[in-house]
């Protein structure tokens, strides 16, 4: 059974002028698979993510999560299967500044009642496979950028959720950091199987991936699989960026 499987999924945002954000995207997402999204600006990668996160309702068609469906579920349901079911990465890594990155990380777990000296163990194991360590007691503005997102990752891994899902997690990064972060992301995929989709501008970042696709006005444009050369891969994603077009933003945010 898939981790994620999106059946034709349609949002129509209503207004003076109907805007079609999505347009019968269908695809699957196996466990353990880490899947890039990208597409030019506008072409409808935020309401993905935002109608799979059960954020935003589909007009259409639907999100099935672990054999589950979050928009037939009523509030209550929703809310404990994203907390259970999801782990959340952001652009602005999204960590409470009055916490310490240990206490950030294991804030999931707090939630679920389990012991303080698992949620120690348990931060200590996450932050040594993220490169960490020496980070646990520091505060936010102790750390960069790279070490921030890191701890974004172990807290948003930290409670096993079925689904991570990353929105442009290296857009606020430099290239160095940008790495860390992305080799940081393919250890955990492959050494806790997680499964990841992440949407991202950012051809570095989405050469990291097993896959990519790409969508461009709404629709499944086209995929492009890995293989095991990273070098290749980033090439053929740039030069389906360029054959989708875009703006000169998107194309000026390629890294080499
Ligand atoms: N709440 C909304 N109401 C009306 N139209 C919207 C709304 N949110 C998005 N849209 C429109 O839906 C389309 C897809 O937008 P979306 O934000 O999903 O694109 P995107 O690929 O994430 O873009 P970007 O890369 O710039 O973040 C766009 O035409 C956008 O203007």
């Amino acid at each position: 059974m898939p981790v994620l499987e999106v059946r034709a999924l349609s949002k129509i945002y209503e207004g003076k002028i109907a805007t079609k954000a999505l347009d019968h995207v269908t695809f699957r997402i196996e466990e353990g698979d880490f899947v890039g999204i990208m597409g030019p600006s506008g072409s409808g990668k935020t309401t993905l993510l935002n109608v799979i996160s059960t954020i935003d309702e589909p007009t259409s068609g639907e999100v099935i999560l672990n054999g589950q469906n979050p928009h037939r579920m009523d509030r209550q349901q929703t809310a404990l299967f994203r907390r259970r079911e999801l782990g959340f990465i952001f652009q602005h890594f999204n960590l409470l500044d009055t916490l310490t990155a240990e206490e950030n990380m294991v804030l999931p777990l707090t939630l679920d009642g389990i012991s303080v000296r698992d949620m120690k163990a348990k931060a200590q194991e996450m932050a040594s496979r993220l490169g960490i360590e020496s980070v646990l007691n520091k505060y936010m503005y102790e750390m960069s950028g790279g070490q921030m997102q890191r701890t974004a990752i172990a807290r948003a891994m930290i409670h096993e959720p079925s689904l991570i899902l990353a929105d442009e997690p290296t857009g606020n990064l430099d290239s160095k950091s940008s790495r860390d972060v992305m080799e940081a992301f393919a250890r955990m995929n492959e050494q806790y199987k997680a499964t990841i989709m992440m949407v991202t501008h950012d051809a570095l970042a989405a050469s990291y991936c097993h896959r990519v696709l790409f969508i461009k006005d709404g629709k499944l444009y086209n995929e492009l699989y890995r293989g095991n050369n990273r070098q290749a891969f980033f090439q053929r994603i740039i030069d389906m960026m360029s054959l989708l077009g875009g703006d000169s933003h998107e194309l000026s945010s390629i890294r080499l």
